[in-house]
């Protein structure tokens, strides 16, 4: 559920109060901290992603394939998004107790917060640890705590501003996202995004619109009509934030009290903060965070898990790289494109799971007619599940990942072939066999020649097999030590060129040949014996 957004809004007059957007979207963590994964670079105004972190926070055994829930808060800068986003985290760990909200003169800590009037939030950060929350459907979902930079502050653009909402929120600036949200409808016939939840802090007018979700769903509803003598952009807004989200909600905070909004030494812990706002805070988090309420983040119409939430956050960034605002259609189209790769990531990993249960590393060799037969299977099971995801761009587009996906398969599989073969003791006792073929061949030869006194021949003969015997020595160092492995790798080489010189070319033949007919679902066994090249 829920990405929380902060808008200053003036209306006939009066301060529309600082309005948080809830939004679902994405993420999950590691050891308890906040972890930078948007980087910001002031000097230039640019974006990075550091993809290592956000993979090893997404990428995590145990969460990688469930669906995620991604809860961030967007909005102005200095409005207390880090500071509710803890109260988020101390309901996360603590949702079993009725008293999560914690310890009467417990320090607040988690995303960092202060007050002041400099920003302290920059870039986007997601809580390393991905909490792993059961529904009461029975499925299991991961959820992910976001925070990002505040918006409007004094040295971010437009741009700036407008990437950052885009990238938590997917929705940014309105009308980038209103835009973005109806040419994702034109294709899959769906509301793009799942709930928008505004959240309005300091609301001052109880007597008009009671605290909470109710009041602000009556004072969301008057907000957001639709009237004839209205603007038409304001028409536009209105119209599309309805036709984008599956679910639209509002919550009015009450303040939380002078100590909290003035105090430098407020610490946030609850003795300082005022009732009103601690009994709402109790009704909002679970509205957003309750196993019952979590909603999972969908992207054209298919649930999202982590492992394709790292691939969407790529393709987004991606398209944020360039001196322009994106235009929606390159938006769209990056989703495509990650839809596609995070259909591809999946089918891969089924197919590697699969090859590990038929020829992981703990198996002993096998066959290679039999490896062959499981690729093929694992192959057809991998690109059916490709094409079973739904995905957006259409069937040409979907069709090069298609082609990319099995071009990866096989390149992962004469992997598993050269596995497989280093597991089979023939095939490792290939270099010293045929170094002492050499050897003994070298000796008889040095011996007749010798005894022919063709003696230059002899001494030749001698030569090369102690050519041999050392090099025989280096190798069984090199296996034993594991030092030089270059070294062991050339005498590898050599010996295995002479091997298929003089010996049986069937193995490395079959090798080849793979690499070469690799892809192809119905495998011809005989090729076994094809010779190389
Ligand atoms: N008036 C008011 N102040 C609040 C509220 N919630 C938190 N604060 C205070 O706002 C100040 C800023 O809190 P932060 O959580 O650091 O704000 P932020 O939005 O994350 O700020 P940036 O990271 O700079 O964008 C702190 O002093 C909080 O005590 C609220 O609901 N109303
Ligand atoms: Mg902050």
């Amino acid at each position: 559920l829920a990405v929380l957004q902060e808008i200053t809004h003036r209306t006939s007059g009066k301060r529309w109060q600082e309005v948080l957007l809830s939004e679902e979207d994405e993420e999950e963590a590691l050891s308890a901290r906040p972890v930078q994964i948007v980087v910001a670079h002031e000097d230039d105004h640019a974006f990075e992603l550091d993809e290592a972190a956000l993979e090893r926070i997404l990428l995590q055994e145990h969460v990688r394939d469930l669906n995620v829930v991604v809860v961030s808060v967007a909005g102005a800068f200095r409005k207390g998004k880090s500071f509710l986003l803890d109260f988020m985290l101390r309901f996360m760990y603590n949702q079993t107790s009725c008293s999560w909200l914690g310890g009467h003169e417990e320090p607040l800590t988690g995303f960092t917060w202060r007050g002041g009037c400099e920003r302290e939030t920059t870039g986007i950060l997601a809580w390393s640890e991905v909490f792993v929350v059961d529904k009461p459907d029975g499925s299991k979902v991961a959820v992910l705590l976001i925070d990002t930079q505040g918006a409007f502050d004094s040295q971010s653009t437009i741009k700036d501003c407008a990437t950052l909402f885009a990238l938590s929120t997917m929705t940014s600036s309105v009308q980038l996202f209103t835009e973005y949200g109806r040419l994702a409808l034109e294709e899959i016939y769906e509301k793009p995004f799942q709930t928008l939840m505004f959240l309005i802090r300091d609301w001052s007018y109880p007597y008009e619109h009671s605290y909470g979700l109710e009041g602000g769903k009556s004072f969301l509803e008057k907000r957001l009509q639709v009237k004839q003598n209205q603007h038409e952009e304001l028409q536009n807004v209105r119209k599309h934030i309805h036709s984008c989200f599956s679910n639209i909600g509002c919550f009015l905070l009450p303040h939380p009290g002078l100590k909290v909004a003035t105090n430098p030494n407020f610490d946030g812990r609850l003795t300082d903060i005022d009732d009103d706002f601690k009994t709402e805070l109790v009704n909002l988090v679970p509205i957003l965070l309750s196993p019952e309420n979590l909603v999972e983040k969908e992207i054209g119409g298919s649930k999202v898990t982590c492992r394709d939430l790292v691939q969407y956050f790529k393709a987004y960034m991606k398209i944020y790289q360039g001196e322009e605002l994106p235009h929606p259609k390159s938006m769209l189209q990056a989703t495509a494109e990650a839809n596609n790769l995070a259909a591809v990531a999946g089918a891969k990993d089924i197919y590697n799971k699969g090859m590990e249960q038929v020829c992981g590393g703990d198996k002993p060799y096998m066959a290679p007619d039999q490896l062959e037969c499981g690729h093929a299977n694992l192959l057809q099971v991998a690109v059916k599940h490709f094409r079973s995801v739904k995905k957006m761009g259409g069937e040409d587009f979907c069709r090069c990942y298609q082609e990319q996906l099995e071009a990866e398969l096989d390149e992962a599989f004469t992997n598993f072939i050269k596995h497989n073969d280093g597991k089979n003791i023939f095939y490792a006792a290939r270099t010293p066999a045929t170094l002492f073929a050499v050897m003994f061949a070298m000796y008889v030869a040095s011996l007749v020649t010798g005894f022919l006194g063709i003696n230059t021949v002899a001494t030749v003969c001698n030569l090369i097999m102690g050519v041999a015997l050392a090099a025989l020595c280096l190798w069984a160092y090199v296996k034993y030590s594991g030092e030089f492995r270059e070294v062991g790798s050339v005498i590898d080489q050599v010996a295995e060129t002479l091997w298929e010189q003089v010996g049986d070319p069937g193995v490395e033949g079959r090798v080849q040949v793979h690499t070469l007919e690799g892809g192809k679902d119905n495998w011809d066994t005989s090729l076994t014996t094809f010779p190389t090249n």
